[in-house]
């Protein structure tokens, strides 16, 4: 509430307004090559085609001069096909004249993709890294910017995400920034070593610690001294474990199994898990001074569905040393579509496998059709609901394109007269070649 006493120089001090956020579009790809260009709407629209797309040119010889417009009204984006040859595409979707959406995600025109942003602020100043065997999108990158002052800060890192998101990358990077980075990474994956062996595995043993010992062995922890240990899947670690690492961190000595003298170890320690070990701590199966311990520095990978802006350009690294057929837009969109459960493992292994397909069949370009049909999508089983009722069976194809055809191309409209959701028909649409141009 202001006040009678308020001076100049108080109001001089108010908070500027904040800024409103900038709708946009991010370029993702063109002609046939990954791109990254963020372009904010001027005035709510943006006229796009072969001559710009945020003041510079793009490489797509498919692209009209003037291809279509995009503009922004309240919570709509409209998009409108300025009469281009080949056509502009919203979700897979052809657009003839105007049309609003309320939450569209991918914008086609011709070889062309961009991904629709409320607000591309956040990608101004950003920018995609390939280096040899990592790209750097602007979200791995901001993780990897996380990741180096903790190791050189000597603290212990947790790195949380879904499989595939690249974990073991980042803990790569923490060895390599921080003053351990000549010592040995050494990488240990918690879920596959049998809790009967795991305290000598990790921390070794002496000549006649256990029947059949014969001589001394050195554990994982040893192994690091002066480089970093990487635990992945450190939510699997047995309780007796979990004890022996606490102590092994709180004391920077390891104690080999049967030996009577504690060894001092210089050791960083790096740990990655997919599961939500707060709530393992909260259920009484992972100890919270351990957690504390190992998670003096926290990052999360987001799922690659996250950041769909490194898709195309971890499709171009997929395919950089193969022999491949050109890539299409339509090929990378679908991949933009699809959520991707093993994340960037799985993309880069179907883009090879789909690669090595096309090659072998000599297509010259690589399209949706060639995405296999199940690639990218759950592997969860029916829910509930879905196995209550039958699920309407899949029309052949001459079925699909009369459907189609009945509802001028319109997906939404001829999935709800075969009585199946639209991704299905997006994804048979897919399989047969159907609707790309
Ligand atoms: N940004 C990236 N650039 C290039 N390759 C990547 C990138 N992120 C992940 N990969 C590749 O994807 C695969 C999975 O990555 P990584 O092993 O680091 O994931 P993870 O999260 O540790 O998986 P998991 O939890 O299953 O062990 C690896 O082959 C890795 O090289």
């Amino acid at each position: 509430m202001r006040t009678g006493l308020e001076t100049q120089e108080d109001s001089q001090l108010e908070p500027a307004a904040p800024e409103p956020p900038r709708p946009g579009l991010v370029f993702v790809f063109s002609g046939g090559a990954p791109l990254f260009r963020p372009v904010p709407l001027t005035q709510g629209r943006q006229v796009l085609g072969r001559e710009g797309a945020g003041e510079l040119p793009l490489p797509d010889e498919r692209l009209s001069r003037q291809h279509a417009e995009v503009c922004r009204e309240g919570a709509h984006w409209h998009v409108e096909d300025l009469g281009s040859r080949n056509g502009t595409f919203v979700d897979g979707e052809q657009v003839t004249g105007r049309r609003a959406f309320t939450n569209p995600r991918v914008l086609r025109l011709g070889n062309t993709l961009a991904l629709f942003r409320d607000d591309v602020r956040p990608l101004a100043g950003a920018d995609v890294i390939c280096g040899p065997d990592v790209v750097r999108g602007p979200t791995f990158h901001a993780v990897l910017e996380q990741v180096a002052p903790a190791a050189l800060a000597g603290e212990t890192l947790l790195i949380t995400g879904e499989s595939g998101t690249g974990k073991e990358l980042a803990a790569r990077a923490y060895h390599q920034s921080g003053p351990n980075a000549r010592g040995r990474f050494v990488a240990i994956n918690c879920a596959a070593v049998p809790a009967s062996v795991a305290e000598r595995l990790l921390f070794g043993s002496r000549r006649g610690a256990y029947s059949g010992a014969e001589a001394d062995a050195e554990g994982y922890v040893q192994a690091a001294d002066r480089g970093v240990l990487f635990l992945d899947e450190v939510a699997e670690l047995s309780a007796e474990v979990q004890a022996k690492l606490l102590r092994m961190l709180e004391t920077r000595e390891v104690l080999a199994l049967g030996a009577s003298r504690a060894q001092p170890v210089d050791v960083r320690v790096c740990s990655a898990t997919h599961r939500d070990l707060r709530a393992a701590v909260a259920a009484g199966q992972f100890r919270a001074d351990l957690y504390h311990r190992l998670a003096q520095a926290r990052v999360r990978l987001p799922p690659l569905r996250e950041r769909l802006e490194e898709v195309p350009w971890l499709l171009a690294h997929a395919l950089r040393d193969v022999p491949t057929p050109a890539l299409h837009a339509t090929f990378v969109e679908a991949c933009l579509f699809r959520p991707w459960p093993g994340n960037v493992r799985e993309l880069l292994g179907e883009a090879r496998r789909a690669a090595r397909e096309g090659t072998a069949s000599g297509t010259r370009s690589l399209r949706a059709e060639h995405l296999d049909a199940e690639a990218g999508l759950p592997l969860e089983g029916p829910t509930e609901a879905a196995a209550a009722s039958p699920a309407p069976a899949a029309p052949d194809r001459a079925t699909l394109e009369a459907t189609l055809a009945a509802h001028g191309g319109n997906v939404s409209a001829a999935a709800r007269a075969l009585g199946l959701h639209r991704t299905q028909v997006y994804r048979l649409m897919q399989r047969w070649g159907l609707g790309t141009p």
